[in-house]
């Protein structure tokens, strides 16, 4: 069995390749960091991905790489970030990439950073449902966002991690307690179930995906995931069946892809497009650009419930607009009755573990 020593120092050898290019270049090949032209980061904002060798973090890390807005990219895991780290890095883009590798390295990984996406955690296997990861990944969200509310408490705050319609809650309570907490700045990722409705909704009615857009509110599990057929952009008009099946496969898209991988995970690459979609958004809100839209699950007062998934407008500090739900038909109104039922239980689930 290998000793605490071999194995310090093994994840010593193992931390060197988690260094900025420049140190390691140092300490290796010859070439020394005075002989090195690189000036460091250009501006732009610092981004850190937890959970970055997972399914989703290493194609989130891969498009975040590519990202104009971003300079700097942080990839923190438990395991095998340095592989991802060093495979990353040399990808010919402007961001510098550095990794980080267990909890004694949680804290550099957050220093500083402008945006926190966190895909880490459990996914579901078939017969699973998203609560049933509340055991393992409610412990794990609770410990990266005290990291968070540590060393970047102005971070916006992306949180994938499921169950997220508990981990949000989880995230507001581990922030409330350490005094950093910002309802502006923690949005619950939904954007999967809206890229999913327009795909779905496109299909039926033989329109370009990139042209349609259907907000989906609600929360991010079965009937929490309310698809707003009556919103949908362009206008346009479904049958009963249409809305029933639309409805339906919206609501378990997840489903359908944990079934398809037969226990080998859950949706990461539809995953990544969505969190790389939703993260550029925040980043063009920090900027400063105008108008900017998406569905994500906040802190809310568009219904009775303290957290909701519906449109947020998002600005220099996250979320600067809440907007209320619109007209809905009286399907929406009684899947919006269903959806609340749930998501009420789910959202004090959050709560208690932190308070209990
Ligand atoms: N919000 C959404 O729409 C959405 C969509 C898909 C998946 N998910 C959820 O995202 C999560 C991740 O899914 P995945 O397919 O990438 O899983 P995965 O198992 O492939 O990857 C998860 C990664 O998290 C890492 N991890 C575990 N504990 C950690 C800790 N304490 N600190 C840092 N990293 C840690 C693991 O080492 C692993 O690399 C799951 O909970 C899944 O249900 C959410
Ligand atoms: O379905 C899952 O478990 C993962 C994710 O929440 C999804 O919607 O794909």
């Amino acid at each position: 069995m290998e000793s605490v020593s071999d194995a310090n120092r093994r994840i010593s050898r193992i931390s060197s390749h988690l260094l900025p290019p420049n140190l390691k270049m140092e300490e290796g090949c010859g070439l020394r960091r005075a002989n090195c032209r690189a000036k460091g980061a250009a501006p732009g904002f610092k981004v850190a991905i937890l959970g970055a060798a997972g399914g989703i973090g290493q194609p989130l890390a891969m498009l975040m790489k590519m990202n104009p807005l971003v300079s700097v990219l942080h990839l923190y895991d438990v395991i095998n970030s340095p592989g991802v780290t060093a495979d990353i890095s040399h990808m010919d883009t402007g961001a510098v990439v550095r990794g980080f590798l267990g909890q004694a390295q949680l804290e550099d990984a957050l220093t500083g950073m402008d945006l926190v996406i966190i895909p880490a955690g459990v996914p579901r296997k078939p017969g699973m449902t998203r609560d049933d990861l509340f055991n393992i990944n409610a412990g794990i969200v609770k410990t990266l966002c005290e990291g968070i509310a540590k060393c970047c408490p102005n971070a916006i705050v992306n949180l994938i991690s499921n169950p997220v319609n508990s981990t949000v809650p989880i995230a507001a309570e581990v922030f409330k307690k350490a005094g950093t907490y910002d309802p502006k700045r923690l949005l619950g990722v939904t954007k999967l179930d809206v890229v999913r409705a327009n795909t779905f909704v496109a299909e039926v009615l033989g329109l370009d995906p990139r042209d349609v857009n259907v907000p989906v509110v609600g929360g991010h599990a079965g009937v929490t995931i309310l698809p707003l057929l009556s919103q949908v952009k362009p206008p346009c008009s479904f049958t009963a069946k249409e809305i029933d099946y639309l409805t339906d496969r919206i609501q378990n898209g997840g489903t359908e892809v944990v079934e398809a991988k037969s226990g080998a995970g859950s949706a990461t690459l539809s995953m990544a497009y969505a969190a790389v979609k939703f993260a550029d958004a925040c980043l063009r809100g920090l900027r400063g650009d105008a108008g900017i839209v998406e569905c994500a699950f906040v802190a809310s007062q568009v219904t009775e419930l303290p957290f909701f998934a519906s449109k947020v407008q998002l600005g220099r500090s996250g979320v600067e607009e809440v907007h209320p739900l619109g007209p809905l038909n009286e399907y929406e109104r009684v899947g919006l009755e269903k959806a609340k039922k749930e998501l009420a239980a789910s959202i004090q689930k959050g709560v208690s573990f932190i308070r209990k």
